[in-house]
């Protein structure tokens, strides 16, 4: 039986617990959310697609009432402002973060065993908060950005090659900003090094559009993207509930790995039911690291700032 909690009924937050729902990640999704019946309309439209879709999972929303949480073993945390044109992730911080400290004190009393997945942006930053107010361990407090910003990726590849998604792997480290560090050395389409099917100048362009990716979409929406980013935090749970090692980028308090320290940064990771069951170190190459180092770079910026908060 697995229970999984979603704050945030908004965009990303619905789009979750439908995706957990349908495909039956969970047994139980809670639903919670601000403002009034907002939750409770949500889950109940999920509830009712049930016999359209054919699945079981019991969805139950709540408006800020956590005792319906109690006991979850995944909690996905989506609550907070999403950006306007015009916006970094960056300019959030300062309502986002209070909002995630108090999200996380109300998740942690009901649920203290739980395994926490942040979305809320700026999402490294957002990590980097919920692990300071939890206090739970770097294996059990993490950031859902890497499996997005490498789905936009290898979807920008796919359309470029015209070949399936299916087909292409990648790896993509750093911080969930401008920064972000895609990995050409580490891609392949069928096996077969991307490089060996792709000009430099089409490669390039598709790592510069990647690392932009979430602004494109907020300019052309007026705010930011939900179906991929709901869908990547679903897989994420469903890794951990699951137990499926699969290896993804996540966002991790580094350690000493990649000769960084106290900081949060996306890398690639085995996730199971123990959340981050281990990091990968990569053998970066003199360029990929000073990649990483620039991305490094500007996360501990926004954490100086929350530190000093
Ligand atoms: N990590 C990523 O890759 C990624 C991707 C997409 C969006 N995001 C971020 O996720 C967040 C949500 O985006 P969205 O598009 O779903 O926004 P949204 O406005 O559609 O939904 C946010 C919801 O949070 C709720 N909320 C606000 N304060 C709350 C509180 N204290 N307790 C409970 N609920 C509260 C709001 O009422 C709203 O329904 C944003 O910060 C956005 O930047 C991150
Ligand atoms: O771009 C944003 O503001 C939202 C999210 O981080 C994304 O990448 O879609």
């Amino acid at each position: 039986m697995a229970k999984v909690t979603v704050v945030g009924a908004g965009n990303v937050g619905a789009t979750a617990a439908d995706v957990l729902a349908y495909r039956e990640i969970a047994n139980e999704v809670v639903l919670v959310d601000i403002k009034d019946g907002f939750a409770e309309g949500k889950a109940l439209d999920i509830w009712q697609k049930s016999p359209i879709n054919l699945y079981d999972t019991r969805t139950v929303g709540s408006t800020n009432d956590y005792s319906k949480t109690a006991d979850s073993d995944v909690v996905i945390i989506t609550s907070g402002l999403p950006r306007k044109p015009g916006m970094s992730r960056d300019d959030l911080i300062s309502t986002n973060a209070g909002i995630v400290k108090s999200v996380t004190e109300n998740v942690i009393k009901h649920s203290p065993e739980a395994i926490i997945i942040i979305v809320s942006n700026p999402l490294d930053v957002m990590t980097y908060q919920a692990h300071i107010t939890s206090q739970f361990p770097r294996t059990k407090v993490m950031g859902m950005a890497g499996i997005l910003d490498t789905a936009r990726y290898k979807a920008f590849l796919a359309e470029a090659l015209d070949v399936s998604p299916k087909d292409i792997q990648a790896v993509l480290m750093g911080g969930h900003g401008d920064t972000m560090v895609p990995l050409p050395r580490y891609t392949t389409v069928g096996g077969i090094p991307v490089t060996e099917l792709i000009d430099n100048d089409t490669l390039e362009a598709i790592v510069q559009r990647t690392k932009t990716g979430g602004g494109e979409l907020v300019k052309l929406m007026g705010t930011s993207a939900w179906y991929a980013p709901g869908s990547a935090s679903a897989q994420m749970a469903e890794a951990i509930i699951k137990d499926q090692k699969r290896v993804f980028p996540v966002c991790v308090k580094l350690e000493g790995e990649y000769g960084i320290d106290n900081c949060y940064l996306g890398v690639p990771v085995v996730l199971g039911k123990n959340g981050i069951e281990k990091i990968i170190e990569l053998d970066l190459n003199e360029d990929e690291m000073a990649l990483l180092k620039s991305s490094e770079k500007a996360v501990r910026e926004v954490m100086n700032v929350l530190d000093n908060k």
